[in-house]
């Protein structure tokens, strides 16, 4: 079956009737996922279906990043470290895409942003409830965030849940004390409904680790794995910031933010500080 023609023929194989079969699109729902980007500027801007898929697209992987957080948490509790750095090494590619597509957002010029901004209203990014799930999986609980979601039920039920339980960082922190590292009772009784705060005790036991890594070979590479996944974290709220100065500057945000300087300040914040402290104190 040579190409002539340029033009492939189809072998007699192929399926060609899904009368009573499934599809690919009737699989993944596509009529349903196709049909939910809907631009509200009136004449539709064209530039609105890159701000919508953008955002749309972004929310299917925070998705599958909170779907391996939870299990990354249930393999850390049951002591499981290898299905844990299993689920963070498929997070890690995640994130990599979520920050990698902010170059197509980024070809949405302010002019072009600015001709549609206002028909947005006053919906932001800041109600995005699975990048606060995600944030809270993570260990930086904050009730107040909940507020927001008022008007959204399911998401705010989401949200409580998540701020009641244990963190993936509060789980791995419980296993190095089963590990027999010495953990502090302070930290393994915490409030996980708060965000974590930094342990100097900590530090000391990410020393012993970091100074003799052949020692403690898996915990050390755990550590590096959960480094990786802040930094990746870090790296996407940075391509946030820098691509909303690009579109709005200094504006104050839809969301009824400062803008750029209250993202600024998301970079302050941090899931694992312990593990960034160590490195000022090996070899000390
Ligand atoms: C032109 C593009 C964008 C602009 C101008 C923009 C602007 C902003 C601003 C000003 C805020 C602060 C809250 C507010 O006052 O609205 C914010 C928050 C946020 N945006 Fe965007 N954003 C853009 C694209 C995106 C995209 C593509 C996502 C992907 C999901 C996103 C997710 C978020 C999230 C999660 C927050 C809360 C961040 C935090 O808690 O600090 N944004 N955005
Ligand atoms: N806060 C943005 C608006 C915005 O970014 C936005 C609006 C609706 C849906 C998603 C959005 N993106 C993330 O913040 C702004 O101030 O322009």
């Amino acid at each position: 079956m040579s190409v002539e023609r340029n033009t492939r023929k189809l072998e007699r194989g192929i399926e060609r009737d899904f009368s009573d079969k499934m599809s690919y699109g009737s699989y993944l729902e596509l009529d349903r996922l196709l049909d939910a980007q809907r631009p509200v500027s009136s004449p539709e801007h064209h530039d609105e279906m890159l701000f919508i898929i953008q955002h749309q697209t972004s929310e299917l992987w925070l998705k599958l990043v909170l779907h391996e957080l939870r299990a990354v948490r249930t393999a850390l509790r049951s002591d499981d470290l290898r299905a844990a750095m299993k689920g963070i090494a498929r997070i890690k590619h995640i994130q990599r895409s979520l920050t990698e597509q902010w170059s197509v957002l980024a070809t949405l010029t302010p002019t072009e942003y600015a001709q549609f901004r206002g028909d947005l209203g006053s919906s932001s990014g800041f109600q995005s409830y699975q990048y606060r799930a995600v944030e809270f999986l993570l260990g930086n609980k904050n009730a107040a965030m909940i507020d927001v979601f008022d008007a959204d039920p399911a998401a705010q039920e989401l949200l409580r849940e998540l701020l009641g339980q244990s963190s993936v960082y509060d789980e791995f922190i419980a296993l190095l004390a089963r590990r027999g590292y010495g953990i502090p009772e302070t930290l393994l009784e915490r409030d996980v409904s708060v965000a974590h705060e930094f342990s100097p005790a900590l530090v000391a036991v990410y020393k012993e680790v970091y100074e003799d890594a052949v020692g403690h070979w898996d915990i050390y590479e755990a550590c590096e794995e959960l480094v990786d996944l802040e930094d990746n974290f870090q790296l996407w709220r940075f391509r946030h910031l820098k691509t909303v100065a690009r579109t709005i500057g200094f504006k104050t945000g839809t969301g009824g933010s400062s803008g750029v300087g209250f993202l600024q300040r998301a970079l302050e914040l941090t899931f694992f500080p312990e593990l960034f402290a160590v490195r000022t104190e090996i070899g000390r």
